[in-house]
């Protein structure tokens, strides 16, 4: 198994490499390292604070790092503006926000799709097929503003795949969801990344993260605590004892289906 993994350069993927990020004061990461192959779910987790979304803002180009290297298929992107790693295939969800309130929910996922380019008739048919996909077509003449928060987290997710990414970054997608919804998203990340898009899942809902991800990064306080596959993270206890309270609790408990 691999411990506290520095992946080996010169792959393709996306990858963090030694990241660091401090906020007047407060060490939000340290040397944190990760690779998000293409074609794979990884899931990426960490008790509150751990820094999970710092990381996700500096691959996508929301954040920079103190120091450490991000780069896609090769090429260091470590400086490079959310809107240009975007066009590079680099997508996101957020946890909050971020959608065309005064658009309806087509609206939202088609205008994103016609940003990235093609026909008004293509976007149309990618949001509507996205929609499909993701159970939101009976939402789709709703406004964008005051949709229950399960159906704002998939619309973001529709959003970012409308993009047709080659990555998406997609951070705690399963929040607000019943376990059906879970289940759902489930099996639409495993259908993106068998269509060779790299996939990353930050939930704190750890069956769905023990079930979706072929491999897992945990961090802890702003650093690597360890990463493999399911199996090799369920078993090692460091895991536990990096989280705290009811958290750990559940993962002592083998809660992890
Ligand atoms: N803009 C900021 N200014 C100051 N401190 C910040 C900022 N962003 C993050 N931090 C701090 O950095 C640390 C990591 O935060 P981060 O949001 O990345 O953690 P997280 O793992 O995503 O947590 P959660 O699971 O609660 O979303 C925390 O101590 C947080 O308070």
């Amino acid at each position: 198994m691999q411990q506290t993994t520095t992946p080996p350069a010169g792959h393709d993927g996306l990858r963090g490499d030694t990241l660091s990020r401090s906020y007047s004061g407060v060490q939000a990461l340290t040397d944190v390292s990760i690779e998000i192959p293409k074609g794979r779910v990884t899931g990426l987790i960490g008790a509150n604070g751990a820094g999970k979304s710092t990381l996700v803002n500096i691959l996508t180009g929301y954040d920079l790092p103190d120091s450490g290297r991000v780069s896609a298929d090769g090429d260091d992107i470590t400086r490079v503006r959310p809107e240009r790693r975007a066009r590079r295939g680099i997508a996101r969800t957020f946890q909050h926000g971020h959608l065309f309130r005064r658009s309806t929910v087509l609206e939202n996922v088609e205008i994103t799709a016609l940003a990235c380019g093609g026909s008004r008739r293509a976007a149309r048919r990618l949001a509507l097929e996205l929609l499909d996909e993701l159970q939101l077509s009976e939402w789709m003449l709703h406004d964008a503003d005051g949709l229950p928060h399960g159906v704002e987290r998939r619309l973001g997710v529709a959003r970012a795949l409308a993009t047709r990414p080659s990555y998406v970054l997609m951070d705690e997608p399963a929040a607000g969801l019943n376990d059906g919804e879970a289940e759902h998203l489930r099996t639409t990340m495993r259908t993106v990344a068998d269509q060779g898009v790299g996939v990353l899942l930050i939930d704190h809902n750890m069956p769905l993260i023990f079930s979706s991800c072929d491999t897992i990064f945990v961090l802890g306080a702003g650093k690597n605590v360890l990463d493999g596959t399911p199996d090799e993270v369920r078993r090692d206890e460091r895991l536990a004892s990096s989280y705290l309270g009811s958290a750990a609790q559940q993962i002592a408990e083998g809660g992890l289906a």
